[in-house]
């Protein structure tokens, strides 16, 4: 009270321009104030405006849906959660899956895939192709190209009959090192051979490194772009092996096709 009595006495000492300056400073401050927050304020309307837009681009453009899931979102999970999708998709088999038990490690793949986040496995559907081609080739070694997380391997892996083996190629560290576990919590970790390197690189070495002779299932599931060539570097690098009931089945065309031997195919099958 006192100080406010002392404020104003100040302020009647004053000479009426000083009075007028101080009236004008304080109103050039208040304008300030206003022109600031209206600034503020438009920020905030473009941004929720920015906004509304996108949540329309999304409901109503599938690829502006898939840039949000696939890319965006996915990028700003990874980096709340410090973890990958792929090493999310691990954590729910562990959590989820009955160690030991593939049908259920893949039935836990599936879940997630379908409900949480979409993933690049073979999935349920291609999947059941695949089975039935494993089934019907019982192979005795089969190769996989791109093993991603193991979904595909612990597929073809639990079809295989005694004694035979999958080798299957991931040029991915990260993924080969979740495949594993995949591998080695499904059971079928002595079936799996993991072969880590780019395909063009491990295909060459397979006869003499991996002491592979014969292939009789191949699995092409990797970058489309090397399957024509790694076909190709296959019948050079074991030509010997290449037997007549040789199978090569590359799923995520919308026709999965099914050869007989390099190049000819003996059906396809809508995936
Ligand atoms: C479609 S995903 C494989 C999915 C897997 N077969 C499944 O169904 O679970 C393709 C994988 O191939 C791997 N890949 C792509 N090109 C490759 C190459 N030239 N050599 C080795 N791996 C490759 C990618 O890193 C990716 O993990």
């Amino acid at each position: 009270m006192k100080s406010k009595k002392q404020d104003f006495s100040v302020l009647m000492m004053l000479t009426s321009p000083e009075r007028k300056c101080l009236r004008s400073d304080f109103a050039r401050k208040a304008f300030k104030m206003l022109e600031s927050s209206s600034v503020l304020l438009f920020i905030v309307f473009l941004l929720l405006f920015i906004l509304l837009l996108f949540v329309v681009l999304i409901r109503r453009n599938p690829a502006a849906a898939l840039l949000w899931k696939e890319i965006i979102r996915e990028k700003i999970t990874n980096l709340i959660m410090n973890q990958s999708k792929e090493q999310r998709i691990l954590n729910f088999v562990l959590q989820n899956a009955v160690r030991g038990d593939p049908c259920s490690v893949l039935d836990a793949i599936d879940k997630y895939c379908s409900q949480k986040e979409w993933a690049m496995n073979v999935g349920s559907e291609k999947g059941v192709i695949l089975d039935k081609t494993v089934e019907e080739v019982s192979p005795s070694v089969a190769l996989e190209l791109g093993t991603y997380c193991g979904y595909s391997g612990v597929r073809i892996a639990r079809r295989l009959k005694e004694g035979a083996r999958l080798l299957t190629v991931e040029f991915n560290p990260e993924f080969a090192a979740i495949a594993k576990q995949m591998f080695e919590f499904a059971g079928v970790q002595d079936k799996v051979r993991l072969l880590e390197g780019p395909s063009q690189e491990v295909i060459p070495q397979l006869k003499k490194k991996y002491e592979v002779d014969t292939l009789d299932f191949v699995f092409l599931d990797h970058w489309k772009d090397r399957y024509a060539p790694d076909t190709i570097l296959l019948q050079a690098s074991i030509s010997s092996a290449i037997e007549m009931d040789q199978r090569i089945f590359a799923v995520p065309k919308i026709t999965a096709s099914v050869l007989t031997s390099m190049g000819s195919p003996e059906a396809t099958a809508e995936s």
